[in-house]
């Protein structure tokens, strides 16, 4: 019995990204997306990764969509239009594989059993479906719990992306202790560039910007250590040792010379989403303030309510939020 393609929800930087790599490789998959421009896009262009061929997906509307039972479902919206598709799957027995930053109580409640954390950064064009991978990195899949065996539908995007240089495979025994660290840098990364108005880089050498940084990384390592959470290395450092290169501001000024070039031009996928008034900050930081219980964690606090600010004012974004925030450092 020949399987239906993989439906992949949510044609963004990393759906975009994730489709067209299955289909390079001859993988049956469709898209579905929410946006009409997106779907008039496809249509009429495909599916590109910039610097590669286009490649022809279909792609349907998500008013159109309706799941069918054994369908295999990649999820990569942003975390406030879980519902939405969660709602339209139902009962329909699905297989559901989640591609997604933060902690959505909504899709905690799923029976799923794998889940995936990208740390490459891959930024869509408005209303095309062109991405542009602006900075290489690891796709981790994993299970959420247990020992569950890697699924047809893992396996398939594990092969599809072995050959890839720059955005490397990487299957864990255990999803959620890279799920927590990739919190920690998202929790610090995503309010502040998003309020600043900044690109990734500029967090590292802004130095505004960059006290507040490290002292956000700093409060969040303390929130997921106090709480017990394993973490695991996303990315060149183990959390823990980024925790003590913290403690030596010296050292973290150096070393965040060494790796602003490489961040520069990178977005923050909570950039787009600010001015639109829709952020994860719920699934970041709030989580976060959750998880603290009789940890402080004023700078999340604090971020919240900027951000919260912003929107409900609908006030510009720029360096000038920034300043609000330094009476919280200690
Ligand atoms: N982009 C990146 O580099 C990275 C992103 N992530 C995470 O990956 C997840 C996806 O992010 P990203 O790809 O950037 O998101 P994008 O905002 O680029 O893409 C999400 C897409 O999903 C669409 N959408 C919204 N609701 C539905 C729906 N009900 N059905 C189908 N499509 C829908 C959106 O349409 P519309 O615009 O109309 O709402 C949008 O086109 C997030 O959790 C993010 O934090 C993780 C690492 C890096
Ligand atoms: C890659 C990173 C950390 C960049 O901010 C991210 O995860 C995002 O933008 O969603």
């Amino acid at each position: 019995m020949s399987l239906a393609p993989i439906r992949i929800v949510g044609a963004g930087g990393i759906g975009c990204t994730v489709a067209a790599i299955l289909a390079q490789v001859g993988t049956p998959v469709e898209l579905v997306e929410a946006n009409p421009e997106k779907v008039a896009w496809g249509q009429r262009h495909g599916v590109e990764i910039v610097g590669r061929s286009a490649i022809r997906i279909p792609i349907h509307t998500f008013d159109d969509w309706q799941p069918r039972p054994n369908d295999r479902i990649i999820l990569t919206t942003k975390c406030y239009d879980n519902a939405a598709v969660l709602n339209r799957i139902g009962d329909t027995p699905v297989e559901l594989l989640p591609i997604q930053n933060g902690f959505d109580p909504i899709l905690d409640a799923q029976p799923h059993a794998y889940e995936g954390i990208a740390s490459f950064v891959s930024e869509c064009d408005p209303d095309r479906l062109v991405t542009r991978i602006t900075r290489p990195g690891e796709l981790h899949l994993g299970p959420r719990r247990g020992t569950a065996a890697a699924s047809e539908l893992v396996q398939t995007v594990v092969r599809a992306f072995s050959p890839e240089k720059s955005l490397r495979i990487v299957t864990v025994s255990e999803i959620l202790p890279y799920k927590y660290s990739k919190l920690m840098y998202n929790a610090a990364i995503a309010p502040l560039a998003a309020a600043a108005g900044m690109d990734n880089g500029e967090l590292l050498t802004v130095p505004t910007a960059r006290r507040l940084f490290f002292a956000l990384l700093q409060e969040n390592y303390r929130i997921l250590a106090n709480a017990g959470l394993r973490l695991e290395r996303i990315g060149p450092f183990h959390p823990k040792t980024v925790a003590r290169i913290l403690r030596q501001r010296w050292l973290a000024r150096m070393m965040a010379g060494l790796f602003a070039p490489s961040l520069r031009g990178t977005y923050c996928s909570m950039a787009n989403d600010l001015p639109r008034g829709k952020t994860e900050m719920p699934y970041y930081n709030e989580h976060l303030i959750r998880l603290a219980d009789t940890t402080p964690c004023p700078l999340n606090r604090g971020v919240v309510s900027l951000l919260d600010r912003i929107q409900r004012e609908r006030l510009p974004v720029g360096r000038h939020h920034l300043e609000s925030l330094l009476p919280l450092l200690g």
